[in-house]
């Protein structure tokens, strides 16, 4: 049995009902490969009322939450809460919240934990910077942000969709080119296999985020080890339907 191909629409902090209704209709008019796993990625102020529009098929996603069940945490929201207004997904790990918001690889696994122990299904963001990239330590940075992950998920790979997102591709149009992502999702691979196991290494997906388009999708999901993609900007137009399509 193969990886399902899952594409995600991180709508990010952007959006009000109207162009909420519209993207959802966009997305209901579709048509969507039924073969494709969809999750959008909503603003947590409006997680309700997304999930109370939006078609059963399409999985909705809080893009971040904290690290324990309830608490004098103002401000933040917790995986309970996400799953009371019937979302069953969970962002975690966002370069966003790692750049801008100092998230630390521990902080983020314990974020993943308690999302998993909570029944949340997690995708969890690697990805390295344009320096690191120029250094050379574009591995050594993804490996150590995914081995800080293999406590937190234990054996919970099932639920865990992993999306490589080179920091200096998001948001900036610079896509990584098939190859660059291709290289970094098959050495990825190859440490799980390693360092989890042979069979989490197979069935993981792995989505891949940065820049892409309706116009660069299709070469890129054409690569083996790309299962699927975390999609920023271009999940807010139209053109979210030709990128879930992509492997048609
Ligand atoms: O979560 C999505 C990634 O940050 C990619 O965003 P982008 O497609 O706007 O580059």
């Amino acid at each position: 049995m193969g990886r399902k191909f899952v594409v995600g629409g991180n709508w990010k902090m952007n959006g009000d009902k109207n162009q909420i209704n519209e993207i959802v209709n966009n997305l209901k008019k579709g048509p969507l490969d039924p073969n494709v796993e969809v999750v959008i990625g909503v603003p947590a102020i409006y997680l309700a009322y997304v999930k109370s529009i939006v078609p059963d098929t399409i999985g909705v996603a809080a893009q971040n939450c904290w690290k324990v069940p309830k608490g004098a945490f103002t401000g933040e929201i917790s995986p309970a809460m996400i799953k009371d207004v019937g979302a069953d997904w969970v962002i975690l790990g966002h370069s966003e919240r790692r750049t801008i918001f100092g998230e630390k690889d521990d902080l983020v696994a314990e974020k993943v934990a308690h999302a998993l122990e909570s029944g949340l299904k997690v995708i969890a963001c690697i990805g390295e910077t344009l320096e690191e990239r120029e250094a050379g330590k574009t591995e050594e940075v993804v490996f150590r942000q995914t081995k800080a992950l293999v406590p937190a998920i234990g054996s919970n790979w099932d639920k865990v969709v992993l999306a490589y997102e080179p920091v200096w591709a998001i948001g900036t149009g610079k896509t990584a080119t098939p190859q660059q992502a291709q290289d970094v999702h098959a050495s990825l691979r190859n440490w799980l296999s390693t360092n989890v196991s042979p069979e989490v290494a197979a069935n993981v997906r792995i989505q891949y985020g940065g820049s892409v388009t309706g116009a660069t999708a299709k070469e890129l999901a054409a690569r083996p080890d790309i299962d699927g993609f975390l999609v920023g900007g271009a999940s807010l137009k139209p053109e979210f339907v030709d990128i879930v399509n992509a492997t048609q």
